[in-house]
């Protein structure tokens, strides 16, 4: 689905996207390797992938409940590790830089988010504020991946990111240039998504499929990276439920006909089943289910 008529002013995405841009273009790998994860508690993780089942530079940082912005200082590592504290002050300024921007653009998505939280809970007829209280989504785990995608000739493959589910509720994207992302459709084909100009592409995540029983399905997405002649940048909220909250398929979904098909757990249990910590935000869809 892509929201077009989202009342979030053309500069907040035109901000992020150069912002992020920015940060890519001024710092180099090695300085941006201080993000490397170290500890389940940093709040920004970086990672470079680069093989043939994956092609991905990222960021992630969390937004919500407590935004890490490195404006914010307990989200940012001072001088660990021998590292000259030349390179973290340089970091330091151009993140810090950018960090009103992610902000804003955070609370732009929060907001959207609420109102499509009131519109899927009417949507299944409850009222419009189940899907808020069910996620407890005004302490929800947002987090922002800033992901960059190498152009095909940098690529060592054809694959920018391999195919995978996105925990949470609903996840918001927006890209500086078209390609490379694609959807499964219920038919089973993948489908390229066109995301026109400042326009934000939500999809859903395992956290409703999971709240649904099934009802709702959290989207199969890929990122193919080998038509790509530029580099590509994609920034990705997800947004969660509060990590504390049991997750558990809705009573209204379940009956002798509809058997439970996922098991109960806290968001942050989700996020920890395959030996991850809560920022990774990856999927243990396939762990959760029942049936
Ligand atoms: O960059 C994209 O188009 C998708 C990224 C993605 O799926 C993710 O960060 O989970
Ligand atoms: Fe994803």
């Amino acid at each position: 689905m892509q929201l077009v008529n989202h009342s979030i002013p053309d500069g907040v995405f035109d901000n992020i996207l150069n912002g992020v841009s920015d940060f890519f273009d001024q710092t180099t790998l090695n300085e941006r390797r201080i993000y490397s994860k170290r500890s389940p508690s940093d709040r920004i993780r970086w990672e470079l992938n680069s093989s043939t089942g994956e092609n991905r530079e990222y960021l992630k940082v969390v937004a919500h409940p407590q935004s890490h912005f490195p404006s914010n200082p307990s989200g940012f590592r001072f001088n660990y590790y021998g590292i000259p504290s030349s390179i973290y002050l340089k970091l330091f300024w151009v993140i810090w830089c950018i960090s009103k921007i992610l902000e804003e653009y955070g609370k732009e998505m929060r907001r959207i988010v609420i109102e499509l939280a009131r519109a899927v809970s009417k949507s299944l007829g409850f009222e419009e504020h189940f899907v808020e209280k069910a996620l407890e989504l005004k302490s929800g785990f947002d987090v922002l991946a800033m992901n960059l995608y190498p152009p095909n000739a940098k690529s060592k493959g054809a694959v920018g990111l391999p195919q995978h589910t996105d925990p949470g509720f609903i996840i918001t994207l927006v890209q500086d240039v078209n390609g490379g992302l694609q959807i499964l459709s219920h038919k089973g084909n993948w489908i390229n998504a066109y995301i026109p100009h400042h326009a934000i592409l939500i999809q859903l995540g395992d956290q409703l499929e999971i709240l649904t029983n099934g009802m709702y399905k959290s989207h199969i997405h890929r990122v193919i990276v080998d038509n790509n002649k530029v580099q590509r940048i994609s920034v990705v909220g997800l947004h969660g439920p509060s990590l504390d909250r049991l997750i558990n398929p809705n009573a209204k979904f379940v009956d002798e006909k509809h058997l439970k098909k996922y098991r109960e757990m806290t968001f942050k249990e989700f996020l920890e089943v395959n030996g991850d910590d809560e920022v990774d935000v990856q999927s243990s869809l396939e762990q959760a289910r029942l049936l």
